[in-house]
């Protein structure tokens, strides 16, 4: 199989590479080589630490063998999937899935890795709504089993088929959903995330102590804060207003405190700061 990754950001090299580990023909692509390289080396490093733990089949080379890198869209025509992990803004998935749905053969199939964007809407943009479908990968994508499949309007029973096929070849576990606003996952995650960040604006402890309680009291992996400055600040911020917006119910207001941030440019760890420092 053929199988296309749109962006070397965090999840794309993350959806990437546990392709290739699945001995798929990957192709990824960004707009600038810079990106692409530094995708790269995230690939690299964590394809030797699952060497290292005895926890892959094949050699680092063999699985980076299998990726191939561009920064030309056109090079996707012949992919028998192509899954989108650009930015979570709805405009710019948009004229991306125009693009791409003149580029990839008629019978390939689209997929979206959006924490929250309507899998309908961009389905449409991409002139293939029966051929379209999301495809939600958790992050970091190697150690994480699931992935959140959200059927579109006019998804249709073939693609949706064939998507959890190959999310099961990828040793994952599909798990379907309809198309409501930030689906499943983030519809329940990611009001708990922006809860933790009320209750540092309001004072309510300091966020090692938000952290800590969530962690040693829930058993939670991670504290909310840490797990928000992992995901990226920008990213919560662009998922509650898709749940607000979409939703309609103050409930999913964005919190101030998490909208003043990203002003400031505090995007989490991917900017070097969030609630912590990295
Ligand atoms: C926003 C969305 O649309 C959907 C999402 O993906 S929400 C995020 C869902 N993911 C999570 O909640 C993961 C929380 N983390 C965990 O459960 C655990 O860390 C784990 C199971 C992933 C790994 O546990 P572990 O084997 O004990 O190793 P641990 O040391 O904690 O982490 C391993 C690596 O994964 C990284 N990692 C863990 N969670 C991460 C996350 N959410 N995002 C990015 N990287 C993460 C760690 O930084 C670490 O990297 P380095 O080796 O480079 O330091
Ligand atoms: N972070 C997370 O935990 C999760 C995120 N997601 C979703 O995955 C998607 C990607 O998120 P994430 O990987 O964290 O984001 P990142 O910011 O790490 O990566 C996005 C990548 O896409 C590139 N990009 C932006 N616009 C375009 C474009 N028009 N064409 C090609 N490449 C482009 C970016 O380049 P540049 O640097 O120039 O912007 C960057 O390299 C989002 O939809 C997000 O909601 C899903 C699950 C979990």
């Amino acid at each position: 199989m053929k199988f296309g990754v749109i962006g070397a950001g965090q999840m794309g090299g993350g959806i990437a590479q546990v392709a290739a580990q699945s001995g798929f023909d990957v192709i990824v692509q960004d707009v600038q080589q810079e990106y692409l390289d530094r995708g790269r080396g995230v690939i690299e490093k964590s394809l030797n630490k699952l060497h290292e733990k005895g926890r892959l089949d094949a050699t680092p080379d063999e699985v980076l063998g299998r990726i191939k890198f561009t920064t030309h869209m056109q090079d996707f025509a012949d992919c028998d999937l192509v899954v989108e992990a650009i930015v979570e803004n709805q405009a710019v998935k948009n004229a991306l899935f125009e693009q791409l749905g003149g580029i990839v053969k008629p019978e390939g199939i689209l997929a979206s890795n959006t924490s929250s964007i309507p899998i309908t809407a961009l389905a449409s943009a991409s002139g293939r709504p029966d051929r379209f479908i999301g495809m939600h990968f958790m992050n970091p994508v190697p150690l994480m089993a699931l992935v959140e499949v959200i059927r579109g309007y006019a998804t249709s029973d073939e693609t949706a088929q064939f998507v959890t096929q190959t999310a099961e070849k990828m040793g994952k576990t599909p798990l379907t959903c309809n198309d409501f606003p930030g689906f499943v996952s983030n519809r329940i995650l990611m009001p708990m995330l922006n809860e933790a960040i009320q209750c540092v604006m309001e004072g309510v402890a300091e966020p090692e102590a938000i952290d800590g309680i969530m962690k040693l009291g829930m058993n939670h992996p991670m504290g909310p804060l840490t797990l928000a400055d992992f995901i990226g600040l920008d990213t919560c911020l662009s998922i509650m207003e898709v749940l607000h917006m979409g939703l309609g119910d103050d409930k999913y207001r964005p919190s101030p405190l998490l909208r003043k941030m990203v002003q400031a440019g505090l995007l989490g760890r991917k900017s070097g700061e969030g609630f912590y420092k990295y």
